[in-house]
């Protein structure tokens, strides 16, 4: 039987992260990985949905400048797009794994699942482990309802070589929002259905409201206080029926009603290795009930998003931590996240609402649209709230904004490593840039009353 020092299941952003750094300081390191290297983000998350959205982000920034001296009719073509998105993703798992190999890393192809708490099995074969991290992610979840199996998930979606006409979601989280945003500037017909009566639950409600009256203005339907009851098909077409009765007759519906920890095929029982139905239980070592079994990523039981920068802090915390240069519970910081819509919402620190709520925060509106470059970029809509704790400094950002990555990733410092305006007077920017304004605004929001 072959034996490492660490077996990772699962080669997605929790996993590698930290096995090229194990490696490379001299640990016996291997992969296991029963689909495709790299896992979700590189192959059916953050990459290819970036790169569909590069030219969507293009036609809605031209569009702000329509009246202001440009008049450009864009048309996109999608199976060209999905062309050059194929052209950019479908190497990189190959890629990566070249890279492990070259850095030492075995990299076992085939489902891994626990014999018992030291032995893994790979397709069969059994190998074991001093230190063995499940880093397994989740899958989309899919409603028990009939016709389910006519319905597809993201991972279709991002994969898709002609996008049919009309196109209904389900669920209003992140995924359907970023899609369906896609889909709706691609000219498609698009239909959501949504659980409750807001679109991004957690994001800042006033920002996610504004973003649905947006996209209603951009020709997408909304059916909020709804769900997906059942999917038949017809001739030639699909019928989606909502519980409250509605006929929706589309040609795909994309599933996108949240996610669940891919846990249930490990033999966690045989491990002993204890779970909910979030995910992995783990202390603040990401130790597991076993105390050689580690978990890190989307498949833990937590509380912080999950994200690739969240998956990928605790890969580098686990890699610290099992060579034995950290001896100390991770500690996250403020996480920054952004949903990729039409416009964009992002968020980092305490929420406007978690300021409301908890007291001893002061809420400060900045009306960003008014100022002088975003009327410039025809941005007039923009928008970003800032909450500051009693000592004066930045606790918390929400923006909405076509800029708001690089809005919330310009506060980032500011909020993780407790900046005041005085130091942002310290840093001289490129300009004109949001960043050169930051030490103002920060003036400008505290000074302003409540
Ligand atoms: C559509 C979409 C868009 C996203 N966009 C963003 C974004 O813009 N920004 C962002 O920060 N995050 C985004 N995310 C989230 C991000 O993709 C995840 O947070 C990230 O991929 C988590 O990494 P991970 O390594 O924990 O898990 P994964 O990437 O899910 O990797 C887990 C791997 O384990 C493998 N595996 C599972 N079980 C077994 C087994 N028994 N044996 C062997 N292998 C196994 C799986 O095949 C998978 O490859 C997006 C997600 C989706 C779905
Ligand atoms: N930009 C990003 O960072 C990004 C992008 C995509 C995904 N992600 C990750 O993927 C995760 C999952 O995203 P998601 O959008 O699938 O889930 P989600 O949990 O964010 O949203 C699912 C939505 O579906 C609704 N819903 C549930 N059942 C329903 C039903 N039967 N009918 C109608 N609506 C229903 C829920 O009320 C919820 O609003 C995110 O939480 C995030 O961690 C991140």
């Amino acid at each position: 039987m072959s034996t490492f020092d660490v077996l990772f299941i699962g080669s997605g952003q929790a996993a590698w992260n930290a096995a090229l750094p194990l490696a490379a300081a001299g640990q016996k390191v291997a992969i296991a990985e029963r689909h495709k290297i790299a896992g979700v983000c590189t192959n059916y998350g953050c990459d290819p949905k970036i790169v569909l959205d590069g030219p969507v982000k293009v036609m809605e920034d031209a569009q702000l400048y329509a009246g202001k001296g440009l008049s450009s009719q864009f048309a996109l073509n999608w199976s060209e797009l999905m062309a050059h998105k194929n052209s950019i993703i479908d190497p990189l798992p190959g890629m990566l794994e070249q890279m492990l190999e070259k850095a030492g890393v075995t990299v076992l192809h085939g489902e891994a699942r626990f014999a018992d708490p030291h032995t893994v099995e790979i397709d069969g074969q059994p190998y074991s482990a001093e230190k063995i991290v499940i880093a397994s992610g989740q899958r989309p979840a899919m409603p028990d309802i009939p016709g389910k199996e006519l319905m597809k998930t993201s991972d279709d979606f991002l994969y898709l070589p002609e996008l049919p006409k009309r196109i209904a979601f389900i669920g209003a989280g992140y995924v359907s929002m970023e899609l369906a945003s896609i889909a709706s500037k691609a000219g498609r017909e698009v239909t959501v259905v949504q659980t409750s009566d807001r679109v991004l639950n957690g994001f800042h409600p006033p920002y996610a409201d504004k973003l649905a009256e947006k996209m209603k203005s951009d020709g997408v339907s909304f059916r909020f206080g709804d769900r997906a009851a059942s999917v038949e098909q017809g001739e030639g077409e699909l019928l989606l029926t909502t519980e409250k009765g509605r006929k929706i007759p589309v040609d795909l519906v994309v599933n996108a009603t949240g996610r669940i920890p891919n846990t249930d095929s490990l033999g966690l029982e045989a491990a002993g290795v204890e779970h909910t139905r979030k995910g992995i239980v783990v202390d603040e070592y990401l130790r597991t009930s076993q105390p050689h079994i580690y978990a890190s990523g989307d498949v833990l039981d937590k509380k912080q998003p999950r994200l690739t920068p969240t998956a990928v802090f605790e890969a580098k915390y686990l890699a610290a931590s099992l060579t034995g240069a950290v001896d100390r519970p991770i500690q996250y910081p403020p996480i920054a996240t952004i949903a990729f819509t039409v416009p964009r919402i992002a968020q980092i620190g305490v929420t406007p609402e978690e300021a409301e709520q908890s007291g001893g925060y002061a809420v400060k509106p900045v009306k960003l649209g008014e100022q002088w470059d975003f009327v410039g970029r025809g941005d007039t809509e923009a928008h970003l709230t800032l909450v500051f704790d009693n000592e004066g400094r930045l606790a918390g950002a929400a923006a909405y904004s076509m800029e708001a990555l690089e809005i919330i990733n310009a506060l980032t410092p500011f909020i993780a490593l407790k900046l005041k305006a005085e130091q942002a007077d310290q840093l001289i920017y490129a300009f004109p840039s949001f960043e050169s304004t930051i030490a103002g605004l920060l003036r400008q929001a505290q000074d302003q009353g409540e």
